[in-house]
């Protein structure tokens, strides 16, 4: 089968940045991991963004902010790209196509089985493909919404990828600890029919903006104030009562779905360490959601930083856990490479969603296809 080159571009729901990553493949096995880098966005674009998410949760869709928005996204892509191939020596004509998966402002997901949801990815695909000279394909998430599907997560299938070139025994869950966490629940035969997958709670996004309140910093970096403070048991319990806890899978989040409200009369160490526990309670009780429990659990994303999140996670998982880079995976590049490999499948017209990933009612392929100019 063809292989070919992809760079994957991915800007996540921490609004970090973009992650540029290459691999080879033909859309199915993994040939060949290339390089990979993040690039910050500056502070103008971040802040711009968030103005933009804020529109979008308000419905104020024509918001100048937005369009402003989608503009710095686009051109942060670019110079992500052109940093990202003179730093590696990689030539524009050695790259087949570009995976972009765009800035998520909105996620609302069906209602029920009847109604169709909306994601909102803003940047051009068309724009970068012609600034670069060189094909993209974006809006990965809207043929599975239009089909009645959750549009999210769409990272499972190269999960799957990603354990089948590993020597597991047994069932795998691959555990992205993002603004959001998701699992992807990888079967025993590995059969893509038998993915699970479903975006199970909080990640960090909690945690980063009980930091942003109380400490101006946007992360809690090595789980620091979590470790000064204690758990507030009471405040779990509360707000493990959320209903969304419960509901079966697949289902998804917008990054702003969970609220600090029961956690706000906490002290600052007290908050970060509860916060931080809820995080993890959030992926205990997503067991009860899979088919078994998985004997491996692998953690990737940033979250995967965080001893406390991670030690929380270790008191209430059953089965091993392990960090992407025990299973030599790359865990701050995955869902870059996922969109890399993604776009691959996408001109392959192989599906990118599954029944049992986003609720789409037959395995379904997807993505916007922009050709480069024909006289570059
Ligand atoms: N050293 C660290 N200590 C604690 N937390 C960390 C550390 N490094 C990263 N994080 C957390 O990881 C977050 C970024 O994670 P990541 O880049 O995986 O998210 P994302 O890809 O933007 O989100 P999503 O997967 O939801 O789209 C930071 O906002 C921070 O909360
Ligand atoms: C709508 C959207 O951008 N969702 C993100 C977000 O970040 C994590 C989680 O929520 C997941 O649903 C998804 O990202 C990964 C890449 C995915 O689609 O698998």
């Amino acid at each position: 089968m063809h292989r070919l080159t992809a760079i994957g571009l991915m800007a996540g729901t921490s609004l970090d940045g973009v992650d540029v990553a290459v691999l080879r493949t033909d859309g199915e096995t993994v040939h060949k991991w290339g390089p990979a880098m993040s690039f910050p966005y500056d502070a103008p674009t971040r802040a711009t963004i968030i103005s933009a998410t804020k529109a979008a949760l308000e419905g104020r869709e024509e918001a100048n902010d937005i369009a402003v928005a989608g503009n710095m996204v686009t051109s942060a892509h670019i110079e992500a790209v052109r940093n990202f191939l003179s730093e590696t020596g990689l030539r524009r004509d050695e790259i087949d196509v570009i995976g972009f998966h765009g800035q998520t402002i909105l996620h609302r997901p069906p209602l029920d089985a009847s109604s169709i949801g909306r994601t909102w990815q803003i940047g051009g695909g068309g724009i970068i493909a012609e600034e670069l000279g060189i094909d993209v394909v974006d809006q990965f998430r809207q043929a599975d919404m239009a089909a009645g599907g959750e549009g999210a997560p769409f990272a499972p299938i190269y999960h799957a990828a990603l354990v089948e070139a590993c020597e597991f025994d047994g069932a795998v869950a691959v555990l992205n600890l993002g603004g959001v966490a998701n699992i992807t629940y990888v079967p025993a035969d590995r059969d893509p029919m038998g993915l699970v997958a479903f975006d199970c709670g909080p990640g960090n996004g909690l945690i980063d903006e009980w930091m942003v309140r109380h400490t101006g910093h946007h992360m809690d970096e090595d789980g620091a104030l979590a470790a000064s403070g204690s758990v507030d048991d009471e405040v779990l319990r509360m707000m493990a009562l959320n209903p969304y806890l419960k509901r079966k899978a697949p289902k998804s989040l917008d990054r702003y779905d969970f609220k600090l409200k029961a956690a706000d009369h906490l002290s600052p160490p007290d908050g970060a360490a509860t916060l931080t526990a809820f995080s993890a309670e959030c992926v205990a009780r997503s067991v009860a959601l899979l088919p078994e429990a998985p004997a491996y659990w692998v953690a990737c994303g940033g979250g995967r930083h965080n001893p406390v999140l991670m030690a929380e996670l270790g008191r209430r998982l059953e089965g091993q856990v392990l960090v992407a880079e025990e299973a030599g995976w790359r865990g701050d590049m995955i869902e870059a490479e996922a969109f890399a490999y993604l776009a691959v499948r996408s001109l392959r017209k192989l599906p990118l969603s599954f029944p049992k990933t986003t609720r789409v009612p037959q395995p379904l392929s997807g993505g916007s296809y922009h050709r480069k100019p024909v006289n570059l």
